[in-house]
């Protein structure tokens, strides 16, 4: 039987590691961080999202500074909204809750926040230095994996991994990130033929391809590391892409959904605005371990 791998658990000890951060660094910065979720319209998942970040950031003492614009809003508004928080001293982090109501092109709106308080990493200057290898905020969900995997001491130089999925939120910066860790990457899409006889040569299956429960035993190497990055709303509640109770009999570990990847990725959101709260006011911060 699998490992689990309790996304909540390391989230929560992330966590305290960051509130001993700030606490040591307050009087030195003389300000709290500030984290800004701006989201636009009503999507009820990215409701629950929101909610999450903003009391997390409430646990570790990171302020919220977000708001709420409604679904009608144009372009200039949102872009307004941004531009305000990149002038915004108290404001170290910025995020851009993904997706936004139809006929908004998230594209240019993400491109002007400021790349310094980009606390999702999806700014075009950040995905270039993640490409690059060089330092910057990065995405938070597949940063979240990359510590979860370290966390269970999965080692990747020389692994065989596939990523399921190519969105720039998850799928690309992931396959960026474990080539870096000098694993040998490949991306499976929807065009991609026989999925099975790619994903059964995976040692680490990353699976973000965004369909309820489509990976299953048929999909995954026996002894192969599972990472389910997908989440569904159905009538029997919370689901991954993965076909959870088919796969964990074969794989030596597995996250699990809810309580996996998705903690992970509010707590690396939080790690991300430390980190510019520190680089900003020039202080040292401890957290190297988790952001390049
Ligand atoms: N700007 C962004 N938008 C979106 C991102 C992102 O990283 N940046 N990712 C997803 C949603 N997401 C973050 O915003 C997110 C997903 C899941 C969770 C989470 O806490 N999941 C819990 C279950 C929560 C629940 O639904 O009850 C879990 O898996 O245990 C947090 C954030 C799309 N948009």
């Amino acid at each position: 039987m699998a490992t689990r791998m309790d996304g909540r658990q390391l989230a929560g000890e992330i966590e305290l590691r960051l509130q001993a951060t700030i606490a040591e660094r307050l009087a030195a910065v003389g300000r709290p961080p500030g984290l800004a979720v701006l989201r636009v319209g009503d999507d009820p998942a990215s409701g629950v999202y929101v909610a999450n970040k903003e009391k997390a950031c409430a646990r570790v003492g990171i302020t919220s500074l977000g708001a709420h614009l409604d679904a009608g809003s144009s372009a200039t508004e949102v872009l307004a909204a941004v531009q305000q928080l990149n002038a915004d001293t108290a404001c170290d982090g910025i995020l851009l809750q993904l997706p936004l109501p139809a006929g908004l092109d998230e594209g240019p709106l993400l491109l002007a926040i400021d790349p310094e308080k980009d606390a999702d990493g999806l700014h075009t200057l950040n995905l270039g230095r993640l490409l690059k290898g060089e330092p910057g905020p990065r995405s938070c969900t597949p940063a979240g994996v990359m510590a979860l995997l370290a966390r269970h001491g999965v080692a990747l130089s020389g692994q065989r991994a596939v990523v399921v999925g190519r969105s720039i939120l998850v799928g690309q910066p992931m396959a960026l990130m474990l080539q870096a860790a000098d694993a040998t990457v490949s991306v499976a899409h929807s065009r991609t033929p026989v999925l099975a006889a790619l994903t059964r040569q995976a040692d680490l299956l990353v699976v973000a391809a965004g369909r309820p429960r489509m990976i299953g035993s048929e999909h995954v190497k026996p002894g192969a590391v599972v990472i389910d990055v997908g989440i569904h709303r159905t009538e029997s509640g919370l689901c991954g892409d993965v076909r959870f109770e088919e796969v964990e009999p074969i794989a030596s570990a597995i996250s699990p959904v809810p309580g996996g990847v998705g903690p992970m990725t509010v707590t690396m959101l939080l790690v991300n605005t430390v980190v510019a709260w520190c680089r900003r006011a020039g202080v040292a911060h401890d957290l190297g371990d988790l952001v390049p």
